[in-house]
């Protein structure tokens, strides 16, 4: 599997780099299009909000590039289209889609724990934003140690550890980029509207208490929905509040 896809979108499959995130940073002048950066080590590789991740062999580990995105809010909801294409990819490899859950932002839940985790970053050029690279890691063949998991985080699982089912690096990305090759095209045909009917459809605890961390701030609520710019709803003592980003721990 190399080069281009029938859908159009790139290939470029690394053995050890630093991290896809560093790759696709430092490759995408080179790049027209939508472009796949697959690894099989990463040294360096990072999480959400400057932690590390760890990246066992056998586990997923990519970056999507979308060169040429420039508006910010659309660029959000990649997050979204992201996170349903893990979904579908999954759904498809295991026929088991009562078992994946999606928690907001970018987590994909196997039996209520994490599998998979998400990390956008924009690619900017004098404080403009010129395109997005889109971070993914999926725990198919091992769990990473938790370590000291904060509390009320959710401890890593795997593929192979909660099902059973032996899913290569390689078959998972055949599954995962046509998934998400027709989310995108969804989205840039129709806008955010079905993407956010399908997420909410595959949503972890609607309707239970959740608590989002915010940086210097603790919001405790009910998780309602979340509304049309992807931001996430909670009913709190003190009303409705519309969260852009921040850790939900349950
Ligand atoms: O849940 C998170 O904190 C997001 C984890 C994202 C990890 C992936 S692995 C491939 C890509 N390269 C990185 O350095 N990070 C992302």
């Amino acid at each position: 599997m190399s080069g281009d896809w029938p859908h159009g979108y790139g290939y470029l499959p690394l053995g050890e780099v630093t991290s896809t995130l560093d790759e696709a940073r430092a490759r995408v002048g080179e790049m027209s299009g939508p472009t796949w950066i697959t690894a099989t080590h990463q040294t360096a590789a990072r999480g959400r909000r400057g932690r590390p991740w760890s990246n066992p062999a056998g586990n997923f580990a990519g970056t999507l590039v979308l060169p040429n995105l420039t508006d910010p809010a659309s660029a959000a909801l990649r997050s979204f289209t992201t996170a349903l294409a893990l979904d579908e990819a999954l759904t498809t490899l295991t026929g088991r889609p009562e078992a994946f859950a999606l928690k907001w932002p970018n987590d994909v839940l196997l039996n209520g724990s994490k599998l998979a985790g998400i990390l956008l970053e924009s690619l900017t050029e004098r404080g403009h934003l010129t395109g997005l690279v889109i971070g993914i890691g999926v725990n198919l063949a091992s769990a990473p140690d938790p370590g000291a998991l904060e509390p009320g985080a959710l401890a890593p699982v795997s593929l192979m550890g909660e099902t059973g089912l032996s899913v290569t690096p390689d078959d998972f990305l055949e599954a995962l980029a046509p998934a998400f090759a027709r989310w995108e095209a969804q989205l840039r045909q129709y806008g955010f509207a079905p993407i956010r009917t399908a997420w909410l459809a595959r949503a972890a605890r609607i309707g239970e208490t959740v608590t989002a961390r915010l940086p210097g701030d603790e919001i405790t609520g009910t998780f309602r929905t979340v509304d049309e710019a992807g931001h996430l709803v909670l009913s709190t003592p003190k009303g409705e509040r519309a969260i852009a980003a921040g850790d939900v721990f349950f």
